[in-house]
């Protein structure tokens, strides 16, 4: 009987059946590894027991590379092979090496190449995978029939966990291909494309498209801009960018830090999935509202508000808020010294003031020489009251001055150690507020602070404020430092006496994960979702990477900041000019009927924009209600989508709206289902959206209809729109 395959699905089971012997090996190796790693670890612990400086170097640094290894290996990899190269015999290796597989193989004189999220070496020190960020791997993404870079068979693996269940494969070069190769699938991108989407974002390193990788391949200095309209996987390219210069530098960017910003909660609970996915925890993932330690918002004002607080503007009043005396501030000091009154009043006190803070100093800082400034200036008087004899010294008066409890009661009040929410909260105050304002914003621009100010509440800040606040601080400064706690396990410079082997794991993982809470030193910086980076937001960014690289990604046309002009004056001001520019043009996330009503939206309000090209047809065109009510016209269409779509449903409506027509479908208890503002909704995916009263959307500020075409290019699948009004959909 003839083992040679006959039919289609037999020569696919014969191909599924030799990867699946590949993986397995792969995966028994793995575990080998892992129990080598626990045991060079545990070696590790018992090197040096007496301690000897050089010693407990070599254990710390064994103990630590073996647990951050232990930590890869140990992370659960959903197909750990994706790729596979066939290579022609020219193919030369790549300068870190062989990477040819201990496989047969498939082209004469060819080799094989495994691409995977991690790079594994037999026993013999050959290469079982290549890890996807290596240069050896990088025709997996970058060969196309026209430059083939020696590749004549890609082949993607598809795995659910270590079983593989599919193979789709692109064939590069059919004349080097022998006769007996097989060619497997019609498109391992539109098979990836039109799975379900779970709750959060897949990573795309089975099938980054060669646009993509040259942005995350691009030099790690400077600013990498990824440009390109929704769904075209900016944020996917930022993310395996991430990925990729850790992999290619991990000393200088694991040592330093890599942060990526995002713009909301949901957002950042979205990607969080990815990075591991791909081998990384060393990643730090933060949202606008969390980026400074101790503050936590994520609501947003209204649109006008908001830009208001956003704009550059807003960091003079800050300054001048910073230099004012607090609200209850005493207007003098009098003390009773030796029988004679002693007293300073408002205008002497305010020269006080100018003095210290003329110099640019940080007002928290200087709170010792402020107390200093006042005891001189309360002695120059004692020059006239007493005779030279009877004249105290310097030093003795202040001592003595200091000491009372009514100079302290003076110095706690008039210059207060000031928290950057008190000097916020002091903009609840109008006349204060429209004086710090005045000649710096608009007269109808101060009404609206004003406003938007007189319900400021720190316990319930709005994402904007978070900017304000680190820019208040950075202002303030922090009162000088006294005291230096020793470190309790250290025991010589640079070496850390651990005492448990619980605590050697803890500190070799937070080494990896973990840095002080406000670090402003990072390696490399991500920042997603650009355009909508108010210019106060790129100024507290900026602060966090003095010394940074770059990646900024974003899209123009969705931005709900009206002044792009001065958004990228900041951004560049916190970023540098050295730039490198990228542009994504295929829209990966919506089918095409969907996109289209997005594309006439954002047409009608900008006509020359251009627009990526969606690839794929769901072949269900969007569905549009108009109605006179929205309740029950919302919660059938809901239940519509739901029952449509396996994965995510997204409602999104208006930031005044969002609350109330959540409460309309709680009675829908499903956790698929997420109810977003048209703000939230920026960098989100789901399988199907409802979009409540899309001309609400339209007029939601100034820039309302790039938040609406946000809204409408967020559905892989599924979308209905629910209006009272029709006029919001431009005729085809
Ligand atoms: N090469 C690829 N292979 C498979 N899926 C991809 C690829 N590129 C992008 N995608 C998918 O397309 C969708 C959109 O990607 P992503 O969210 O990164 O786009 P974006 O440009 O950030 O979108 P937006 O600006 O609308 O937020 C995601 O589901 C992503 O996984």
């Amino acid at each position: 009987m003839s083992t040679e395959p006959t039919t289609a699905a037999d020569e696919t089971a014969a191909e599924l059946a030799a990867e699946q012997r590949y993986v397995d090996r792969v995966y028994s190796r793995l575990a080998d590894l892992r129990k080598s790693a626990a045991e060079s670890e545990k070696a590790g612990f018992n090197i040096a027991k007496v301690g000897n400086f050089g010693a407990l170097v070599e254990r710390d640094a064994m103990v630590y590379h073996a647990a951050r290894r232990r930590l890869a290996l140990d992370a659960e990899y959903e197909g750990l092979v994706f790729g596979r190269l066939d290579m022609g015999p020219n193919a030369r290796p790549p300068d870190d090496g062989p990477a040819s597989a201990p496989v047969e193989p498939a082209v004469p004189d060819g080799e094989v190449r495994y691409i995977g999220r991690l790079g594994l070496r037999d026993e013999k020190y050959e290469p079982l995978v290549v890890d996807w960020r290596a240069p050896a791997a990088a025709p997996f993404y970058r060969a196309t029939p026209t430059d083939r870079m020696d590749v004549v068979r890609r082949r993607t693996i598809r795995s659910s966990g270590e079983q593989v269940v599919g193979v789709e494969d692109d064939l590069l070069d059919p004349e080097a291909a022998p006769a007996e190769m097989a060619v497997i699938g019609d498109g391992a991108l539109l098979a990836a494309l039109t799975r379900a989407t779970g709750t959060g974002m897949r990573d795309i390193v089975a099938t980054i498209q060669k646009e993509q990788d040259d942005a995350i391949r691009s030099p790690a200095s400077g600013v990498t801009v990824v440009r390109g309209g929704p769904g075209t996987g900016k944020t996917a390219v930022a993310l395996h960018r991430a990925a990729y210069l850790l992999y290619n530098d991990r000393n200088r960017f694991e040592s330093g830090g890599v942060l990526v910003v995002g713009p909301s909660e949901v957002f950042v609970g979205y990607v969080a999935r990815v990075l591991p996915s791909l081998g990384e925890d060393a990643v730090t993932l933060r949202s606008l509202g969390q980026l400074v330690p101790g503050y936590v918002a994520e609501r947003h004002d209204p649109p006008e508000l908001a830009v208001a607080k956003g704009s550059v503007r807003m960091a003079r009043v800050l300054a001048r808020a910073a230099r004012d005396n607090a609200p209850d501030a005493p207007s003098r000091i009098r003390v009773l010294y030796k029988g004679q009154l002693l007293q300073l009043d408002g205008r002497a006190l305010t020269d006080v003031r100018r003095d210290l803070l003329n110099s640019g100093a940080k007002r928290n800082a200087v709170r010792p020489k402020a107390a200093g400034l006042v005891l001189d200036a309360l002695w120059r008087q004692t020059e006239q009251l007493f005779s030279k004899a009877a004249r105290p010294k310097r030093e003795e008066f202040a001592q003595e001055i200091a000491e009372r409890p009514e100079f302290r009661t003076f110095m706690s009040q008039w210059w207060p150690r000031l928290r950057p929410v008190d000097v916020l909260s002091w903009f609840r105050d109008g006349a204060r507020l429209r004086r710090y304002a005045e000649g710096i914003y608009s007269t109808q621009q101060i009404g609206v602070l004003v406003r938007g100010f007189a319900t400021f509440d720190p316990d319930d800040l709005h994402v904007a404020d978070v900017a304000l606040l680190d820019e208040l601080n950075e202002l303030l400064g922090e009162p000088p430092v006294r005291k230096v706690k020793r470190d309790p396990f250290q025991v010589a410079e640079g070496v850390h006496e651990l005492s448990t082997r619980f605590e050697r794991e803890a500190a070799a993982r937070r080494a990896a994960t973990e840095r002080p809470l406000d670090y402003r030193e990072y390696a490399h910086i991500v920042v997603d979702e650009a355009q909508d980076v108010s210019p106060m937001q790129w100024r507290m960014v900026g602060r966090r990477g003095e010394f940074a690289s770059w990646t900024v990604v974003g899209d123009p046309a969705q931005a709900a900041w009206p002044d792009q002009a001065e958004a990228n004056r900041a951004m560049t001001e916190a970023v540098g000019k050295r730039r490198r520019d990228f542009e994504l043009t295929t829209n990966y996330r919506n089918a095409a009927e969907i996109f289209d009503v997005a594309a006439r939206v954002i047409r009608r309000a900008e006509p020359g924009i251009s627009l990526p090209t969606a690839v794929r047809r769901a072949g269900v065109p969007p569905t549009h209600l108009t109605v006179s009510e929205l309740r029950p016209a919302v919660l059938s269409a809901v239940r519509e989508v739901l029952a449509a779509v396996e994965g995510t449903v997204g409602v999104i409506a208006t930031t005044a709206t969002r609350d109330g027509v959540a409460g309309w479908l709680t009675e829908v208890a499903e956790p698929r289902l997420q109810v977003v503002t048209g703000l939230d909704a920026k960098g989100m995916e789901y399988d199907g959206v409802v979009v409540v009263e899309p001309g609400a959307l339209a007029a939601e500020g100034a820039n309302g209809v790039r938040t609406l075409y946000v809204a409408l290019s967020r559905a892989t699948q599924r979308l209905t729109t629910v209006a009272t009004d029709a006029r919001w959909l431009p005729v085809s």
